[in-house]
């Protein structure tokens, strides 16, 4: 089928290029010539594994192309599927300007039927403006009759797992509310659901919901979990194996219970915050949202909190070495990622820190420009050099067994302040070094 995605970031990107991987056309558009620039050259703008190959592999078999050029990807797919950022606005309420942008540019220059599919995640009701957005441009052109279909069809992928997760989904979920969207959205998802009934066909705002919905009961689970964490410290308790102990209840399963530092990144942050001003609006405002968001910010200040238990205040003359600055693993994005705010208060304090990540130093670089008392390593060897003691922020696999006794050569105050949990306690304290984690003794 023809297909054209609008947008090529995270999701943007991975839809086009698995969608192409499963003998589809389509055209990839984006406003930002820099980014279609980098794709026409042959490398991708993002760091996601296993993506550059798949890109590649399609557009040498002439299946996959990127554009800036508006009216050729309008013209070029029966589908049209929207994924352009959808950013909190000043109030945490989902800024829409970009998707209606979209809708306009569809609208605008449509000469056949299209099915217009929206891959952002957005609030409940937002089918009903994209229809009224692109039903306004064919009305200015004199064409109100000219049909086409609305649909919402949530991405559900991780950053670092993302085109794994496109390729397996647990389930694809389509709001449509005609049978010509129905049947092309089956057409479209049945090669990667084929022996397993997992698409989910609804209404356009249950599906809005279903996404909202999906993160913050994952952000909820985190936020208890590293609730408890804190807990677990007051009265001796080891989290990890009350993790392990709830996580083998089927009821409450092993995934999303990790304590750590606060989620980030670009979903569960401004999804529980948009999620909660529907609630607000809708004259019922969340508790649980409203808790599982403040319970977040504490979490980013709890390395923090233990560093200046150890230090005081004053930091200055402490060198700290970090250890990943990416909000999570395998991803170079560094959009509301917890080392942001730990570096920022540490150097507040008057400390230095030198930071490691595998792939998220440059665009760390990018977004915490010209931050005094913050330096780069190399490796995570030289970002101990000259440090008193190591942050643990992102669990790459490369941090999971390091050389300890070069940890505790290292350190001049030989303390690991490890945020993400990597490390049995009595292991690593037999290297002579003081280990402070999250939620354990
Ligand atoms: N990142 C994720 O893991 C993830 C997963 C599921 C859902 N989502 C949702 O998907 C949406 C996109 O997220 P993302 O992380 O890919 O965003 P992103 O910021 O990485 O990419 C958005 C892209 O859209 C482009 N763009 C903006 N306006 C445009 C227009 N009018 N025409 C063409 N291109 C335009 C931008 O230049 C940018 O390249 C968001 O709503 C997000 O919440 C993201
Ligand atoms: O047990 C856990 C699991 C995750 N996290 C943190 O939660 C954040 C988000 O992680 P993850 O969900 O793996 O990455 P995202 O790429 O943000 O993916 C989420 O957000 C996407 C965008 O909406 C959705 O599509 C995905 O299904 C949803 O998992 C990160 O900071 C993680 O460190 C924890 O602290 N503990």
């Amino acid at each position: 089928m023809k297909v054209t995605v609008i947008g090529t970031g995270y999701v943007g990107l991975v839809t086009g290029a698995c969608l192409s991987e499963m003998g589809n056309h389509v055209m990839c558009l984006d406003v930002d010539p820099a980014k279609i620039k980098i794709l026409n050259d042959g490398g991708i703008p993002i760091h996601e594994p296993g993506l550059l190959e798949v890109v590649r592999r399609n557009v040498a078999a002439g299946r996959l192309e990127f554009t800036t050029d508006i009216e050729k990807s309008v013209a070029h797919g029966t589908l049209q599927f929207i994924a352009v950022g959808t950013p909190p606005d000043e109030d945490g309420s989902a800024d829409l300007q970009y998707v209606t942008a979209a809708a306009r540019n569809i609208g605008r220059l449509m000469t056949d039927h299209k099915v217009i599919v929206d891959k952002s995640t957005v609030p409940v009701g937002t089918g009903d403006k994209v229809r009224a957005a692109v039903a306004d441009e064919l009305a200015k052109r004199g064409l109100p009759d000219m049909e086409f279909s609305v649909c919402s069809n949530p991405e559900f992928l991780k950053e670092g797992a993302a085109v794994a997760d496109f390729m397996r989904p647990d389930r694809i979920v389509v709001g449509a509310e005609d049978e010509r969207a129905i049947l092309l959205m089956k057409a479209l998802y049945q090669p990667f659901v084929r022996n397993r009934d997992r698409m989910i066909i609804t209404d356009i705002r249950s599906a809005e919901f279903i996404k909202y919905a999906a993160n913050c009961m994952l952000a909820t689970r985190i936020s208890f979990m590293n609730e408890m964490s804190r807990l677990a410290e007051k009265v001796g308790a080891d989290i990890e194996m009350v993790r392990v102990g709830i996580g083998s209840d089927p009821r409450i399963g092993t995934q999303f219970l990790y304590p750590g530092v606060g989620y980030g990144g670009s979903c569960f942050p401004k999804d529980v915050k948009a999620l909660a001003m529907i609630a607000a609006e809708n004259g019922m405002p969340s508790k649980m949202l409203t808790a599982v968001e403040e319970v977040n910010e504490e979490q980013k200040m709890v390395l923090v909190h233990k560093i200046v238990a150890k230090y005081g205040e004053d930091l200055s003359g402490k060198t700290f070495a970090m250890w990943g600055l990416a909000f999570k693993p395998n991803t170079d994005d560094m959009r509301e990622a917890p080392s942001r705010v730990i570096i920022q208060e540490l150097l507040a304090r008057g400390a230095k820190v030198q930071a490691y990540d595998p792939v998220a130093a440059t665009e760390a670089q990018r977004v915490m420009e010209g931050w005094t008392g913050l330096s780069y390593a190399e490796g995570q060897k030289q970002a101990l050099e000259g440090a008193d003691a190591l942050l643990i922020v992102t669990e790459w696999k490369e941090f999971r067994t390091p050389d300890f006794d070069g940890i505790a050569t290292s350190l001049r105050d030989k303390i690991v302040f490890d945020g993400r949990n990597l490390y049995e306690p009595e292991l690593i304290r037999s290297f002579g070094l003081e280990y402070l984690s999250i939620g354990r003794r």
